[in-house]
């Protein structure tokens, strides 16, 4: 609508009044919506203002959000910034969240409940979704990243024992024998060069990928018609908890395990990428209860030459209608299995798992959006989580980012992490006895 609007009517700059006629070279303020030149925004505010991070704020907005996080170190940038900031978005200056959330479009009744994750939310968005990157750029990068030593792995880990099996390969528990640490080794036989670039796509994306709720990576053998990849070794799967746990796991830790999930796609997604496969099997957990996500074997890069995707890969349960019909996707199709996983969580089984695979897909297109079964058993707010993550058409589904403030997402207690590990920990030593 912008582009189609900037084409044909004669916009101006909001600050200097300059004719923009080229779409590229004007920029939307997420907040204010007024429309800068590129030229212009930069050159008027010093160099850490401006459209800097994202290039989604107008140097106005992004000193009220300045304000908002560090309100004693800017008192000059607020003193001398008063007018102009509120004259745009048209508030009194005493409390940046308010203003900032008022334009945002929040309730005032939200704004006053809801403040601290209002101000989550404004502190992801500053953190930024960055530009689509191009597919030169993005293969400029994986070529530096990639290495694969070509010697045999065996000369620098032993083999404890197999610890899981793949459709790709199997896993092993090794221990390095310089440190004696542990670490998962995931051995995949190289069958084609189609497969190899499989594989080496999966290791270019959990490497790009690297976040606290992603599983570490350390490095990657080729070896013998395989590859090896080494990365931390986690205690178990989400799958695994679900299946073999003692009566419903409480509430408020779904929250947690949800909202840990939740926050790795957030990461993967600022940064284009879909990882396609989220299912139970693929969220793992450590011994000390964190919850990271796995298997980047069917993630995918978008760019400006392909910002949306075709191709149908994933897991049938999980994947998302949009997907499953052919029709263009992006980061949305995440949003869809993850919605699968908070069933998972509560129903054991994601819906159609009994179906042929062929059925389920059918089902998973063609039926109502599944829900939880039982609803008056859970809270509302965990009915409505699902039910967002959930909804068929991908434009109306939430983002991760929409997600994150969700009041569900927001139930996890702040020391959700503490209280899973000890639940966690006393399952697993139930489970080995
Ligand atoms: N880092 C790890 N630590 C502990 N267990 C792991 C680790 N990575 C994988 N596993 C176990 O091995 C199983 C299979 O791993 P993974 O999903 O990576 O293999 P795959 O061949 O890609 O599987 P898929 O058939 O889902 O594509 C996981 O579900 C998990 O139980």
């Amino acid at each position: 609508m912008d582009i189609v609007a900037s084409l044909f009517k004669n916009i101006r700059c909001s600050n200097c009044n300059e004719q923009l006629k080229l779409v590229a070279k004007r920029r939307k303020c997420k907040i204010c919506k007024f429309i800068f030149c590129a030229k212009c925004s930069i050159k008027e505010v010093p160099a850490h203002l401006g459209f800097m991070y994202a290039r989604r704020y107008c140097y106005r907005c992004y000193i009220n959000i300045k304000l908002m996080k560090e309100p004693d170190s800017h008192n000059s940038i607020h003193e001398e910034e008063e007018n102009n900031s509120y004259e745009i978005l048209g508030d009194k200056p005493e409390d940046g969240v308010k203003v900032i959330a008022e334009a945002a479009g929040f309730p005032t009744e939200e704004i006053e409940n809801n403040r601290q994750s209002i101000i989550e939310a404004m502190d992801a968005l500053v953190k930024g979704v960055k530009p689509l990157p191009s597919r030169r750029s993005v293969d400029r990068v994986l070529n530096q990243r990639v290495q694969l030593i070509e010697d045999d792995p065996n000369n620098h880990y032993k083999t404890i024992r197999k610890i899981g099996e793949g459709g790709s390969g199997s896993i092993f528990l090794v221990e390095h024998l310089e440190t004696h640490g542990n670490f998962a080794m995931k051995r995949i036989r190289i069958k084609n060069p189609k497969q190899k670039n499989q594989i080496l796509n999966e290791i270019n994306c959990t490497i790009l990928s690297q976040n606290p709720n992603v599983v570490t990576y350390y490095e990657s053998y080729l070896f013998d018609e395989f590859i090896w990849i080494i990365v931390e070794v986690m205690k178990t799967s989400l799958t695994e908890l679900v299946m073999d746990r003692w009566g419903m796991i409480p509430e408020h830790l779904m929250a947690y395990i949800l909202k840990e999930a939740l926050t790795g796609l957030v990461n993967l997604h600022h940064e284009h990428r879909i990882h396609r496969d989220i299912k139970s099997d693929n969220i793992l957990i450590s011994w000390d209860g964190k919850i990271k996500l796995s298997d980047f074997g069917y993630a995918a890069q978008l760019t400006t030459e392909e910002d949306k995707r075709t191709t149908v890969v994933g897991t049938p349960c999980w994947m998302a209608p949009e997907l499953i019909i052919g029709s263009k996707y992006d980061t949305k199709v995440d949003i869809w299995s993850l919605g699968i996983v908070a069933l998972e969580v509560a129903e054991r089984d994601p819906p159609f798992l009994k179906e042929n695979p062929l059925r389920a897909l059918y089902m998973i297109s063609n039926a109502p959006s599944p829900a939880l079964k039982k609803p008056e058993e859970w809270s509302d707010e965990y009915v409505d989580f699902v039910s967002l993550c959930l909804i068929k058409d991908p434009d109306r589904r939430p983002s991760s980012d929409e997600l994150m403030t969700h009041p569900f997402i927001q139930s996890a207690p702040n020391d959700a992490g503490s209280l899973f590990c000890e639940y966690f920990q006393e399952w697993a030593m139930k489970r080995k006895k």
